[in-house]
């Protein structure tokens, strides 16, 4: 585990500055590409590069499940994970879908489903057989945190192997919105019932239950919360902390990530607080409609590109921000100057 002491990757400040040059020089107003303009920016900057670009998208998916699940936390059962497993690899899930026509690499990983599945395409990387019951005992052992930790590290490395553009990290584990809500809550300091919702789809009933069984945990733990890691190793998942891996490593290679929902947002929490820069390399896809959400990403300083009403994770809303920001590049890199399109440029206002 020596690589988490390894720095982050710098932005190139050079490639920054000439890309703001740019900018200023294609034939709009200034400006008047708004965020598109800042996005491109910002990509030259992380990827060091004159042409930012979001053609080769390599997105894993961590899958696992949660032993939390015993107190009642999720409108469907645990073995909707595996399940949706088998959904992915067979190309049948929203993510599978969307990765298709983004022409994005796939890949799945089981870093902790209860049973083991079989299947050709699958990444086998587990950590155990699902978490413990975090309403009783920490989800992990430090050993199996160290496991998790490490199959996002294998993740990212396989996206720097393949020259990876951008990092989408999905997620799929049955009550993980009760594993990510216990880490907001214990990372900002805040009431369960701020940042609880009703996940997959609980009714009022259900996220009172979900908000009274996230209080137990921060009780059971409450001389733990204290550190990102420890906190992430009593109450959160698998999947949740092979994110963190994958975001510190994608970040220590310089490559840009795009964070999903609320989920993804939960194991960025955790790999920015415990290393802040890994801030820099983060673009938020979209803003999800749980309503915690927004307490972390405004904690982050990140800003959402969409506003789909979506609650799904699977990387899915990262991957549907990928055409803005191929389309950020594509005007960066493609729009005429003013000098080369003889088209006269801004003058003094008149008085
Ligand atoms: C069919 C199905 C597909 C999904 N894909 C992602 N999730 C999402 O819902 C789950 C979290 O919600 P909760 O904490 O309420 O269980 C995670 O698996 C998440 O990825 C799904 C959930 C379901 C049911
Ligand atoms: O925003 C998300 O990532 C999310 C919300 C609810 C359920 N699953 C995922």
């Amino acid at each position: 585990m020596d690589w988490l002491n390894e720095p982050c990757a710098s932005a190139t400040e050079h490639y920054r500055e000439f890309a703001l040059q740019r900018q200023q020089q294609l034939t709009k107003p200034s400006g008047a590409l708004g965020r598109l303009e800042t996005l491109a920016v910002t990509l030259a900057a992380l990827q060091g590069r004159e042409d930012p670009r979001a053609d080769r998208v390599h997105i894993s998916i961590f899958a696992a499940d949660h032993g939390v699940t015993e107190e009642g936390v999720s409108a469907f059962p645990q073995a909707v994970t595996g399940q949706m497993v088998h959904n992915f690899l067979n190309g049948g899930a929203a993510i599978s879908v969307l990765a298709r026509e983004l022409g994005a690499t796939l890949e799945i990983i089981d870093v902790g489903v209860k049973d083991p599945l079989n299947h050709a395409g699958l990444i086998s990387q587990r950590a155990g057989a699902g978490t413990a019951n975090s309403a009783q005992a920490p989800a992990m052992t430090h050993s199996q945190l160290n496991l998790a930790l490490q199959a996002g590290y294998a993740a990212a490395e396989r996206a720097y192997a393949n020259k990876a553009h951008l990092f989408i990290g999905g997620e799929m584990g049955i009550g993980n919105t009760t594993a990510a809500t216990a880490l907001y809550c214990a990372l900002l300091d805040v009431a369960p019932s701020v940042a609880t919702g009703a996940g997959t789809g609980l009714d009022a009933a259900g996220i009172a239950h979900k908000v009274n069984v996230i209080q137990r945990i921060l009780d059971v733990h409450r001389h733990h919360l204290n550190a990102p890691l420890e906190a992430l190793r009593c109450v959160g998942g698998f999947e949740i902390a092979a994110l963190v891996g994958a975001y510190w490593r994608a970040a220590q290679r310089g490559i840009p990530i795009v964070v999903d929902g609320f989920i993804s947002t939960a194991a960025a929490l955790v790999a920015v607080q415990q290393q802040p820069n890994v801030q820099q390399w983060l673009l938020l896809s979209h803003a999800s409609a749980e309503p915690g959400h927004v307490l972390a990403t405004d904690f982050l300083g990140l800003q959402p590109l969409l506003d789909l009403q979506m609650r799904l994770g699977e990387g899915s809303g990262a991957a549907l921000a990928v055409p803005l920001l191929r389309m950020a590049c594509a005007l960066h890199n493609r729009m005429a100057t003013f000098a080369e399109a003889a088209v006269a440029g801004e003058t003094a206002a008149r008085l």
